[in-house]
């Protein structure tokens, strides 16, 4: 029976002894926790539905020191419950132990879940309990809703660090440096992007961090594209082609629409300020 793989890497199959199985989207605490089981030849099995946008696939394996192993849930989705766990046995030959949480389900319909996987599996299976942050339930889609919302702050905590995306730079208007400040414009592929607004975030570029103001939303006062426009606190940045990467903190504001570019500039310079005392205050 073959699984079809969305890619490969290079630890040998062979030696892993202990496997976590879900979608991970995210990598967000609770799948943390389902990791912390693993022992030290374990892997991350990776359903692949297609709707990841909080760590796509290839950001993925960033957020574990295990393996990851990708499977395309079409291939796999109609299997009954044994010939899944047959696969699993022949895929990874010495495996010993499954960790999976309390809602995990598998199969055609979705028809087995934690119960027939003990039943099924001639080794340990590991279940996790419902993992909740301040007695929120920790899930993808939960932390969808929260950055939906702006609430970003909310997001991280579930996440357990930073919401980060990756961007290519792509040339801006040229409006803000000669009328507002300079910004870094981004063109974001994948991920999913927060409300529109202007945010507290840091920025990476070239392996360096940086202090950063962003600003996500259709430019209703200039062009009424939609931007992602980043302005590093500080320092002088010369445009390039790095990969960016903005970690978002806290948002300050909403997207508005302003009468004139002065009214934009001064709230953008308030925005600005209000960001370094942020920094100001938590070094
Ligand atoms: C901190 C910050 C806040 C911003 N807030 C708004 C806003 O509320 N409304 C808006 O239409 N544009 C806003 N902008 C986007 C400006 O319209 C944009 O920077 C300007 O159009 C220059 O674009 P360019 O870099 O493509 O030349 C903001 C930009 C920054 C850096
Ligand atoms: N809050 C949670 N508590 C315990 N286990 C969880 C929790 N969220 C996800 N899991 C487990 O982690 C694995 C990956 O689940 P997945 O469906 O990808 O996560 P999510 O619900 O965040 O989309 C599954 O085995 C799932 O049962």
């Amino acid at each position: 029976m073959e699984m079809k793989k969305s890619s490969s890497i290079l630890v040998n199959k062979n030696t892993i002894t202990s496997i976590a199985i879900g979608g991970f989207d995210g990598m967000h605490v609770a799948h943390q926790e389902l990791f912390k089981n693993l022992d030290e030849n374990g892997a991350i099995v990776s359903i692949e539905s297609g709707y990841a946008n909080l760590t796509p696939k290839r950001y993925r394996q960033e957020y574990s020191i295990y393996p990851i192993y990708y499977y395309v849930l079409d291939s796999i989705k109609h299997l009954e419950g044994d010939l899944f766990v047959k696969l699993l046995n022949e895929e990874f030959p010495k495996l010993k132990k499954i960790v999976v949480g309390y809602d995990f389900c598998f199969g055609k319909n979705r028809r087995y879940c934690t119960e027939k996987l003990k039943e099924l599996f001639d080794g340990v299976v590991v279940v996790i309990d419902e993992i909740k942050v301040e007695n929120i339930p920790v899930h993808s889609r939960v932390i969808r809703e929260y950055l939906k919302d702006g609430d970003i702050q909310m997001a991280n905590k579930l996440l357990g660090k930073e919401y980060k995306i990756y961007g290519q730079q792509i040339t801006g208007q040229g409006l803000g440096a000669k009328n507002f400040v300079p910004t870094i414009n981004l063109k974001v592929k994948e991920f999913l992007l927060p409300k529109e607004g202007v945010y507290i975030t840091k920025t990476i570029l070239d392996n360096k961090e940086y202090n950063s103001i962003t600003f996500l939303g259709h430019r209703v006062t200039t062009d009424g594209s939609y931007a992602v426009e980043t302005h590093i606190l500080d320092e002088e940045i010369k445009e390039n082609n790095y990969t960016t990467q903005i970690k978002f903190i806290k948002k300050i504001r909403d997207n508005q629409k302003f009468e004139s570019f002065e009214e934009l500039k001064n709230q953008i310079l308030k925005d600005i300020n209000l960001t370094k005392d942020y920094f100001i205050n938590i070094y």
